[in-house]
């Protein structure tokens, strides 16, 4: 049987009791941040819950981790804590369950409306890197970028590779996304343009919260690293492309993409997503063994981008792809990442990279679905090659159950002028 909750979900919720993602919210403007759960249309707070002395297991009975205003200190924990929470948060949320279900004032105080809160960033993060992991995505900016003759460099099947983002930009789904300016190619015989970028572009794509971390110099074996991930959380990696394609070479990405990342409040777990748990695309050349896994997973997360054009009020969807096509899986990156001994911190988010499908109305930026602008989408009776100010970006994310959603809920932002 299902397993239920006495508060009631509706059938397409994101956030059954299957699900209990977390957040950080405010219930007010000037009150205090504090942990909750999303459970249907309400937030479970649980710095109340925690007051109630509810949490009574072994690892969360004695701690302060829900009276902090991010998710670290609990993220810090381990994986038993979570697992004590999550087993002791479905229990005091199902229907079978007199102690909160039938507690009208404790009820009153810890559930509270989603849509009279506001959410923040749920974790303090240290360090952000964004890896490369879709080959589709890795091909098709190769031919973009590079042109036919090695769309895809010999190392990408080798190495999951990435880049340092910027943490200090990171911002939460819903908060407007300022046009950067920045250096774009010359055009012959002239200087740089400098301006407002011109290819202002989003890159779909999923996160990993670091839970645990490990020690400076010891690195995560990758059969052991699903342990060190809390959870994944839909991300947008805001790029400039004109501003990415004068810059880069040699170097990586900079102020292309340093100017605004945006994350989904919610952290969807790995054990709520592991009943959706697929099969990871074959790898060959096969990886070398500190990259070779006992299983490949991935996880069947269908994604969906809209966009809502300046102006209008109805948003179109552009874009339908799916977690599973990453090549590269997340604890592969994760122990990639500690191999050559570089410590991780709880908090710290590790980027999926872009995830774009194989075929063209799964592809996960504009560069690849207008192909640089050489092919203007259609929307909502008007024509985009990039981003125009006005336009909002909204991901979503979510996994089908028998009889349940686990979801991500969304990610969005709207573009605004650049400064005069
Ligand atoms: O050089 C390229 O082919 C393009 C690289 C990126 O845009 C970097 C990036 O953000 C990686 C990704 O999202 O997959
Ligand atoms: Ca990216
Ligand atoms: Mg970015």
């Amino acid at each position: 049987m299902v397993l239920k909750s006495f508060v009631e979900v509706h059938p397409d919720s994101h956030f059954p009791i299957q699900n209990l993602p977390y957040g950080v919210f405010k219930a007010e403007p000037g009150s205090e941040a504090r942990p909750g759960v999303a459970i249907g249309d309400y937030v479970l707070d649980l710095s109340v819950i925690a007051s109630a002395g509810l949490f009574d297991g072994p690892y969360l009975e004695n701690s302060d981790c829900f009276n902090q205003p991010t998710l670290n200190k609990f993220l810090g924990l381990g994986q038993l804590a979570w697992k004590e929470a999550r087993s002791t948060l479905q229990k005091l949320l199902s229907a079978a369950e007199p102690i909160l279900r039938d507690n009208t004032s404790l009820r009153q105080k810890a559930l509270l409306p989603m849509d009279k809160v506001q959410m923040l960033l749920p974790i303090a993060i240290g360090d952000y890197t964004d890896f490369f992991a879709s080959k589709h995505h890795a091909k098709n900016c190769g031919l973009i970028f590079r042109g036919p003759e090695n769309p895809i460099n010999p190392n990408w099947f080798h190495i999951p590779i990435a880049y340092h983002g910027r943490a200090s930009s990171i911002v939460i789904s819903g908060t407007d996304i300022i046009r950067p300016r920045g250096q774009g190619h010359p055009t012959v015989n002239s200087l740089p343009y400098f301006g407002p970028s011109r290819k202002l572009d989003f890159e779909l794509e999923m996160a990993a919260v670091v839970g645990a971390g490990n020690e400076l110099g010891k690195p995560v074996d990758v059969n052991e690293a699903a342990n060190h991930i809390f959870g994944l959380v839909l991300m947008n990696d805001w790029s400039a492309r004109d501003i990415q394609a004068w810059e880069y070479v040699p170097l990586g990405p900079f102020l292309g993409k340093s100017f605004g990342t945006t994350i989904s409040p919610w952290i969807v777990t790995l054990d709520a997503l592991a009943p959706f748990a697929s099969d990871a695309p074959d790898q060959n050349p096969p990886p070398l063994p500190y990259l070779a896994e006992k299983e490949y997973k991935n996880y069947d997360i269908s994604l969906q981008v809209s966009i809502v054009p300046a102006g209008q009020k109805d948003a179109c969807i552009i874009s339908r792809s799916n977690f599973k096509h990453l090549y590269w899986t997340i604890t592969q990156q994760l122990a990639h990442h500690t191999i050559n001994g570089c410590n991780l911190r709880p908090g710290d988010l590790l980027g999926t990279g872009t995830i774009s499908g194989p075929e063209p109305d799964s592809y996960g930026c504009l560069l690849e679905l207008t192909w640089n602008g050489q092919k203007p989408l259609s929307l909502g009776g008007t024509t985009r090659t990039f981003l125009d100010d006005g336009d909002e970006v909204i991901f979503t994310g979510c996994c089908k159950g028998g009889g349940y959603n686990v979801g991500f809920g969304r990610c969005s932002g709207k573009i605004l002028p650049s400064p005069p």
